[in-house]
């Protein structure tokens, strides 16, 4: 577990990161968001010991990075994917890195197969693209079969095979019982990832919570409600009904209306009152980027002068509040399905579907949505046919064999071999 108390930093008069305190649990994909220069690779360099912090402390499993007994067997991690030595091959690159941590050649090999690298491991590293680049810092960060690892925007520059490769990597190493801690821009990937989201702005904390009570606490649900194109006097007679029942009615682009404040079998009773027909009564649930985007508009550094997020951001009617989550239970939404016994469940959620892959090699017992027949030898090196949108279900933590390395961070790799 990594926790940090109180962690701040700062640099001159720049306070980088402030009062953060949070703990990055085993068994989960904890994403770790925030806006541009709000502190999160700093944050990132104190959990490993690369920046002191002038406050507060971070420490994994008890100890800070740099009294960890073996760290760099306990911990991997890719923050930055260049600070490799470009004359060097892949396969050397690693081999220096399994040297210094008295790691086994062979695990070199395994982990270059498990990247998916092994057909150019005696390339040299400054040729490779970018998403080579990415999977030779995942290799580093893997060698040392840490339980911690923690990875700064790792699907930069990959292809849509890439992320979803990175994308059942993280689960299955979380489902092996290891804590990952994982930074991303890319809400759409951390929305199907992680299980868990500290959310920081302008260094400070701002959301800890899971993925689902982070939506539902910063976006409002709302039904979609279309009737005839051709009928006009029919969307503004179901518009009038709607308002004079206490929701709330905002036009769509496209015709539709986006109502708030009230359930999806009202509407329809309130339709089917006016006379009016509809075309469409569908609910709609906020994604997390529109939910991010909501919490985080207020702390954002960096902003072009002419897109102000317009359209990216779910629009509260007047004076209209979000609703607060329920602790540990998420949130009911504005328009609450009835119980069953009144009618059932008129709209239930997507269900993702049971696919379990075999053991991995650490002892996890299946990787949820891993493509079935992926060799049992190598769960991380076949990406799966579709995406699962349950979180990974916690494992007890493997026992961790010994083998492998600090990830970049240990050495400065950024220097020419001979200077180092
Ligand atoms: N060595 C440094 N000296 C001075 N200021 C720094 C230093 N490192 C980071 N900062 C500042 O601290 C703040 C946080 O930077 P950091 O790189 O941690 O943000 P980030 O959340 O990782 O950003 P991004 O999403 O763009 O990678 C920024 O304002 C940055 O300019």
């Amino acid at each position: 577990m990594i926790e940090a108390v109180g962690l701040t930093k700062r640099y001159g008069d720049k306070t980088a990161v402030y009062n953060l305190s949070f703990q990055v649990r085993p068994g989960a994909v904890t994403g770790f968001l925030g806006p541009n220069g709000s502190g999160k690779s700093t944050t990132m360099r104190m959990i490993l010991g690369l920046d002191n912090p002038s406050a507060g402390r971070v420490t994994i499993g008890g100890y800070p990075y740099r009294k960890l007994p073996n760290a760099p067997r306990q911990v991997g991690a890719l923050l930055d994917a260049k600070a490799v030595h470009g004359g060097r091959s892949a396969r050397n690159h690693l081999l220096s890195l399994a040297q210094l941590s008295g790691i086994p050649a062979r695990r070199v090999d395994e982990v270059l197969g498990v990247v998916g690298l092994h057909d150019v491991a005696r390339r040299r590293s400054k040729g490779f693209s970018l998403g080579m680049g990415q999977r030779l810092g995942i290799a580093a960060a893997l060698l040392g079969d840490p339980q911690v690892l923690l990875f700064d925007e790792p699907v930069n520059g990959l292809d849509p095979e890439g992320i979803l490769w990175v994308r059942n990597l993280m689960k299955s190493l979380a489902a092996e019982g290891r804590t990952v801690f994982v930074s991303s821009h890319l809400m759409s990937e951390m929305a199907l990832t992680a299980d868990h989201l500290i959310v920081i702005g302008r260094g400070q904390l701002m959301a800890d919570m899971s993925v689902k009570d982070f939506i539902s606490a910063n976006s409002a649900d709302f039904a979609r409600v279309r009737t005839p194109d051709t009928e006009p006097q029919q969307r503004e007679k179901l518009s009038a009904a709607i308002t004079e029942a206490g929701g709330h009615v905002l036009p769509e682009q496209d015709g539709a209306l986006r109502v708030t404040g009230l359930p999806l079998p009202r509407i329809s009773d309130i339709a089917h009152d006016g006379d009016v027909r509809l075309w469409e009564l569908s609910p709609h649930q906020a994604s997390l980027e529109e939910a991010y985007m909501r919490m985080t508009q207020g702390a954002v550094d960096y902003r072009s002068t002419i897109d102000q997020k317009e359209g990216l951001q779910q629009q509260l009617p007047p004076g209209a509040q979000p609703p607060m989550p329920v602790p540990g239970q998420g949130q009911p939404g504005w328009y609450a399905p009835p119980p069953p016994q009144q009618g059932g469940q008129p709209f239930a959620p997507p269900q993702s579907p049971p696919g379990q892959a075999p053991a991995g090699p650490y002892g996890a017992s299946g990787v949820p949505g891993a493509a079935p027949g992926a060799p049992a030898a190598n769960p991380y090196a076949q990406p799966a046919p579709q995406a699962p949108q349950t979180p990974a279900p916690a494992a007890p933590p493997a026992a961790a064999p010994p083998a492998a390395a600090p990830s970049a961070p240990a050495a400065d790799l950024t220097k020419p071999e001979d200077a180092r």
